[in-house]
């Protein structure tokens, strides 16, 4: 008999994938959730203490279960592997997360061929294109979170700022979830106008988001993770948000412009690598890059976040 219903799979139970699970109970998207981690007991506990609330979120089974109980999953979540200690950068957990990916994988695609695969361990770019290749996926299938999060905390930052409410800015930060990515100011657009000339006629901020700010803006979002891991160990509310909001995407086959992670091949001359650009994101994941023109200063950093995650790709 046929599921009614949507079925996703989250691999790794750790922070970022059983507060994952969390949203996706509360989300009304999903009917059944399967659980699965290394370490069993800890999917089986996440599983159990979820289902606990069952009587306060819509209908839905969640299960801990096995790579076999993923068969016919629309979206599997990959979230495990080692997350970052303070000090470390996401570059740094490339070589254990690849070989842990490198055992996952297989074992997803042989058993839900049909679902879309949505990379969140770090570096997630690079993650994404080992899971592209070890998949043998078309373009598209497979997805990294990419930016969404960055973008997210970008627009809470402008929206504290402009006193707007962060879902009415549009704005994107790009290239690679790290070091190296790009907060593309140039594309920030409240009410159709540019943030200076949205400044100069609103009169209402307590500040002109200028240069000053507009780089205190970008020096938050890019260390945001090592500020928060500083503090608290890890990250991973806004993240499971910004999984949910993926995943809402593709199962409601939305075509959302999200700045997810996917090959980028041809794009600017950048070497083809994944990296976050706006896509337009629907049923089979990805559907396409959009075009955006960016400021020269972008468009140059953009170019030197597609080679510093070549240059990791190439050393795997
Ligand atoms: N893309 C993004 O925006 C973000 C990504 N992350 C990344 O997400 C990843 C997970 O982070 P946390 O949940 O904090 O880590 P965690 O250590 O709390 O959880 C990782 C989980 O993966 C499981 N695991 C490890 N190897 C496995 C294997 N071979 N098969 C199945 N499960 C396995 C572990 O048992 C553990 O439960 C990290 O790489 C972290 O950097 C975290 C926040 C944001
Ligand atoms: C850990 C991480 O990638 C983040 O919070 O952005």
């Amino acid at each position: 008999m046929k599921r009614q219903g949507n079925k996703v799979g989250v691999i790794g139970t750790g922070f970022v994938g059983a507060t994952t699970a969390y949203t996706l109970t509360l989300s009304g998207l999903v009917s059944d959730l399967v659980l699965v981690d290394k370490d069993k007991e800890k999917a089986l506990g996440e599983a159990m203490d979820l289902n606990h609330g069952a009587a306060f979120y819509p209908s839905m089974n969640v299960m801990a279960g096995e790579y076999s109980d993923l068969k016919g999953s629309d979206v599997v979540i990959i979230a495990a592997g080692a997350n970052q200690k303070p000090g470390e950068t996401r570059m740094d957990l490339a070589h254990k997360n690849a070989a842990i990916f490198r055992e996952i994988v297989p074992e997803v695609v042989r058993n839900a061929p049909d679902a879309v695969l949505l990379v969140v361990t770090n570096p997630v770019d690079v993650l994404t294109d080992v899971t592209m290749e070890v998949s043998g996926l078309p373009f598209g299938r497979v997805l990294g979170s990419g930016t969404v999060l960055d973008t997210s905390r970008l627009r809470h930052l402008i929206s504290v700022h402009t006193h707007i409410d962060a879902r009415n800015i549009h704005t994107y930060v790009l290239g690679e979830h790290g070091d190296s990515e790009v907060v593309a100011m140039s594309l920030t657009r409240l009410a159709g106008m540019d943030v200076h000339t949205f400044c100069e006629k609103c009169g209402r901020c307590d500040m002109d988001l200028g240069t000053a700010l507009a780089d205190q803006i970008e020096s938050k979002v890019k260390n945001a993770a090592y500020e928060i891991i500083a503090r608290k160990g890890a990250t991973y509310y806004a993240v499971a948000l910004a999984v949910r909001r993926i995943v809402e995407a593709i199962l409601r086959d939305e075509k959302a412009i999200l700045t997810v992670s996917g090959p980028v091949k041809g794009i600017f001359g950048m070497p083809n690598v994944c990296l976050s650009l706006p896509a337009v994101v629907g049923g089979e994941g990805i559907e396409r890059f959009v075009p955006v023109d960016l400021a020269k200063d972008e468009l140059e950093a953009l170019c030197r976040s597609a080679e510093a995650i070549d240059k990791v790709i190439k050393s795997l």
